[in-house]
């Protein structure tokens, strides 16, 4: 056979005959039934009218069937005292011109704008017919909690969610529900504990680094890419912390911008394998992104042989060996202890990474390969994007730059390493990481599938929202952190004292819910201190060499810069310099070009 020859996976092959199997049953019955009727009850029935009727019969019994399931879900919400949230119809059948303009406005429009415009219009929960299929959309701080806390048993991630996203994320703690995801986060949880989150001589070694590099760039004249710069630094972080061999993405050379001669711009061809592993890995995350975007037909697009295979082998090809290399030094330390386990596996050794702990649970290559992947991308690219977004807001707001120089100044000094205690008591850090945590949290976008018919809280606290069992509801937390009602009139506007001030106080306290960049629940991130400590991190020692941040849009290829028609328009978009975009997890369009000023004298701010 061919290499160039790509088949179909087995999943898709078995999802696409289920789907095909759905579609023409009502002919099949229809063919079937007329064909008895003419030959065994003497019916005259002639053979067009037998190919006419079995072709009618398609549009008819799916039109019959939709209505069928629209009477009963109104039935049942009436049973059980609720009604049915607003609802968005498409023009064309099937709500087509729907799916069209979402793939569109993924492609040109602003992040999450065409929900917004619909929440905005018809309710902050809504109702929408794609392809046949209803999925439910919510930006609702009390629905949100509901689905993630105390209602957390009859949400799920669903069968539907898991087989999309599987030829990636596999059964790992992101993909998974009941008992796997009860043995995958019982198994990672441990590692998380404060000392392990705390042990900042990592993160200072390539912050260092990441320092050093960027100073080399801008004294050669150049912008760097800043999230090109923070990625290469949560990977070595990441892989170090994981793995405890750093991947060094660091030390190869960073990216110039595209008008740079072109001698500069050939350094960056050949890509070294970290960058190729990065890459891969984003590009399987964009796959994952536009399958969930068409629900039930992905399948389709993938009829030529899966889109996330050639990434993935690459994803593969970089993790195998240090999965390898893992699973034979637990093998070698049991065969010294006499073929013995640790008795207490929650117990971590001083010098213990990630992995060396999975190994104690299990040898399984492909549970340990898709755990490590899961926290991969869990960790990595929220961890990158939330930085690279904090620098985009510095640009911006000088004066949040100055406030928070001067709170590192005071408490750290100008090159002290900042220690836990520091990092804890750094009340404006804190408030500047979860403005921008508000603002664009890193899963703008997530998703649950209702187990049982069950009901959710609508405006009116009579009548709550029916939910049929198994139906998607899909929660955007971007939509969320900009709602007026939760966060008061000025949601859009960035301003980190509003973690400090009265309007904590009068929407954050009273209702915690409102803000949940990771999660709430059962299900809420593992690694929100780590993130929190990494991040503050990198932000202190940023700030001790650099004492001003500009943002160079002149660097960014034309097609990544935001659309001159914008300027203007209501809420962020209008305001915008960067494109914040979302596969998983949220990115800047073409990345985030800056130039910084080294400080001379930290002391004279
Ligand atoms: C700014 C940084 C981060 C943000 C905004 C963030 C956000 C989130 C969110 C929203 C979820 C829920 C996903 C879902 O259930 O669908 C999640 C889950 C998770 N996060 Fe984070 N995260 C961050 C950093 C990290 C880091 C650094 C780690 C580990 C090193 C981590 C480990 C995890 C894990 C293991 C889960 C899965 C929890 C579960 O399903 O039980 N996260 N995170």
């Amino acid at each position: 056979m061919s290499p160039s020859i790509r088949l179909p996976e087995r999943e898709v092959v078995l999802m696409i005959l289920h789907e095909l199997g759905i579609i023409f049953k009502p002919s099949l019955v229809t063919a079937f039934t007329l064909v008895i009727l003419r030959r065994y009850a003497d019916v005259c029935i002639p053979t067009w009218a037998i190919f006419g009727l079995t072709l009618l019969s398609l549009p008819v019994m799916h039109g019959l069937t939709v209505w069928w399931n629209n009477w009963c879900i109104a039935r049942k919400a009436a049973q059980m005292g609720a009604v049915l949230p607003p609802r968005i119809q498409g023009r064309w059948p099937g709500g087509i011109d729907l799916l069209m303009k979402l793939t569109r406005q993924a492609e040109t429009g602003f992040l999450s704008e065409m929900q917004w415009g619909n929440m905005q219009s018809v309710g902050r929960t809504l109702k929408m017919d794609v392809l046949w299929n209803g999925r439910y959309i919510t930006s609702d701080a009390s629905v949100v909690k509901a689905i993630l806390a105390t209602d957390f048993g009859n949400f799920v991630k669903g069968e539907t969610f898991n087989t999309s996203m599987r030829s990636v994320l596999g059964t790992g703690v992101f993909n998974s529900d009941g008992d796997m995801w009860k043995f995958h986060r019982s198994m990672t949880r441990p590692f998380f504990t404060r000392e392990r989150i705390s042990h900042f001589d990592l993160f200072d070694r390539h912050a260092e680094e990441a320092m050093h590099k960027m100073k080399a760039r801008l004294a050669e004249g150049y912008a760097v890419d800043f999230q090109d710069l923070i990625a290469r630094f949560t990977l070595d972080s990441a892989t170090e912390f994981l793995f405890g061999s750093c991947v060094a993405s660091l030390s190869s050379t960073l990216p110039y911008p595209h008008t740079a001669p072109a001698h500069l711009l050939g350094q960056q061809r050949g890509a070294s394998a970290p960058e190729a592993f990065a890459r891969a890995f984003a590009e399987a995350q964009s796959k994952l992104n536009f399958r969930f975007r068409m629900g039930w037909l992905w399948p389709w697009f993938e009829l030529l042989g899966s889109e996330t295979r050639a990434p993935m082998e690459t994803v593969d090809a970089f993790l195998d060996p240090i999965l390898a290399a893992a699973v034979e030094k637990a093998e070698r330390t049991k065969r010294e202890n006499g073929g013995s386990v640790p008795e207490n596996m929650e117990e971590i050794e001083e010098d213990e990474t990630l992995l060396d702990h999975l190994v104690k649970y299990t040898d399984d290559r492909k549970i340990l390969h898709d755990e490590v992947l899961n926290i991969m991308i869990a960790g990595r690219d929220t961890t990158a994007i939330t930085l690279t977004v904090a620098i985009y807001f510095l640009s911006q707001h000088p004066e949040v730059l100055r406030r928070l120089r001067q709170e590192i100044l005071e408490k750290v000094g100008p090159s002290r390493r900042p220690t836990y205690e520091d990092i804890r008591e750094m009340k404006y850090l804190r408030a500047f990481i979860n403005e921008t945590l508000r603002l664009y949290p890193a899963v703008p976008w997530n998703v649950r599938y209702s187990v049982n018919d069950t009901v959710v809280p609508s405006p009116n606290p009579d009548k709550p929202y029916f939910i049929p069992a198994n139906t998607p509801v899909v929660y955007s937390v971007h939509c969320m952190h900009r709602r007026e009602e939760f966060w008061g009139p000025d949601a859009e506007a960035f301003d980190p004292d509003r973690f400090l001030d009265a309007r904590a106080q009068r929407y954050l306290t009273p209702n915690p819910f409102v803000f949940l960049p990771f999660n709430a629940g059962p299900r809420i991130c593992l690694g929100q201190q780590f993130a929190y400590n990494e991040m503050s991190f990198f932000l202190v020692r940023l700030l001790q060499h650099f004492d001003d941040v500009a943002l160079r849009e002149d660097a960014l290829p034309p097609a990544c810069r935001v659309p001159a028609a914008w300027a203007g328009a209501p809420g962020r978009k209008g305001v915008e310099r960067f494109w914040p975009k979302t596969h998983l997890t949220l990115y800047a369009k073409g990345g985030l070009w800056v130039t910084m000023r080294e400080a001379q004298n930290a002391e004279a701010i």
